[in-house]
């Protein structure tokens, strides 16, 4: 798995005000899309495009289009959705496939309560968004959904990585001999004995809907 943290101070300001404890819920929307927006425009650095001719009012131009078919983005429920705006708001003809999954904050293990995915996902490049990756159990079902129905390229785009879940993602792509992209805003040190990542932000889906602050 190839990991690619986006250094830029725009980046690192805006996550600062995010991991703020009193930024409050309309604001930490906010700036969740305009991070996500960041950093899909470096995710999307290999997305495919073939070559496109149109008019200028001056004359031929040949540029590019993208090709299809048309990238697949697959924001994880329920915090993943606080990320779908600002990846589309940079590719609006990409389709969307929803993947549902909780943690049990007890036992850590993530289940799947939604999913509506394309059958056939042979050739499509694939975006997953989740703004954490903390022991690394929800990105690893959703990409296994993925890997299921046939996809072989596959970007991971999170706010906040720990080292365990990089870990944990690493070996499973490993095994499945998948190719993954994961993009991040950052590293942390580590996660807590509740799973949280240090110092993190606290609970992403909480913070996005409104249940704190
Ligand atoms: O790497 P893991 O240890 O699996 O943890 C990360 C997951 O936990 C959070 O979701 P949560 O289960 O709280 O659901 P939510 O998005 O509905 O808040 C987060 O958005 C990730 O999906
Ligand atoms: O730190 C964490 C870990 C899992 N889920 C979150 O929302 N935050
Ligand atoms: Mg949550």
């Amino acid at each position: 798995m190839d990991l690619r943290v986006v250094d830029h101070p725009l980046v690192a300001h805006k996550l600062t005000v995010l991991r703020d404890e009193h930024t409050d819920s309309p604001t930490f929307r906010r700036l969740t899309e305009e991070l996500v927006t960041l950093l899909a425009y470096e995710a999307t650095r290999e997305v495919r495009v073939t070559e496109h001719s149109v008019r200028t009012p001056v004359g031929p131009a040949t540029g590019v289009a993208l090709t299809r078919p048309r990238p697949l983005v697959v924001p994880i429920l329920r915090a993943g959705l606080g990320m779908l705006e600002g990846m589309t708001r940079l590719m609006p003809t990409a389709e969307v496939g929803f993947v549902g999954l909780v943690r049990d904050e007890q036992t850590l293990q993530a289940s799947t309560y939604a999913e509506r995915l394309p059958d056939d996902l042979s050739g499509r490049q694939c975006y997953v968004l989740d703004p954490m990756l903390a022991t690394g159990g929800t990105l690893a079902a959703a990409v296994q959904f993925l890997v299921k129905r046939g996809a072989n390229h596959i970007t991971c785009i999170c706010l906040l990585a720990a080292p365990e879940g990089l870990e944990a993602i690493t070996a499973l792509l490993d095994d499945l001999h998948v190719p993954c992209l994961l993009v991040v805003a950052a590293v942390d040190e580590r996660l807590n004995e509740f799973g949280y990542i240090v110092p993190g932000l606290g609970d992403a889906g909480d913070r996005l809907y409104g249940v704190v602050g």
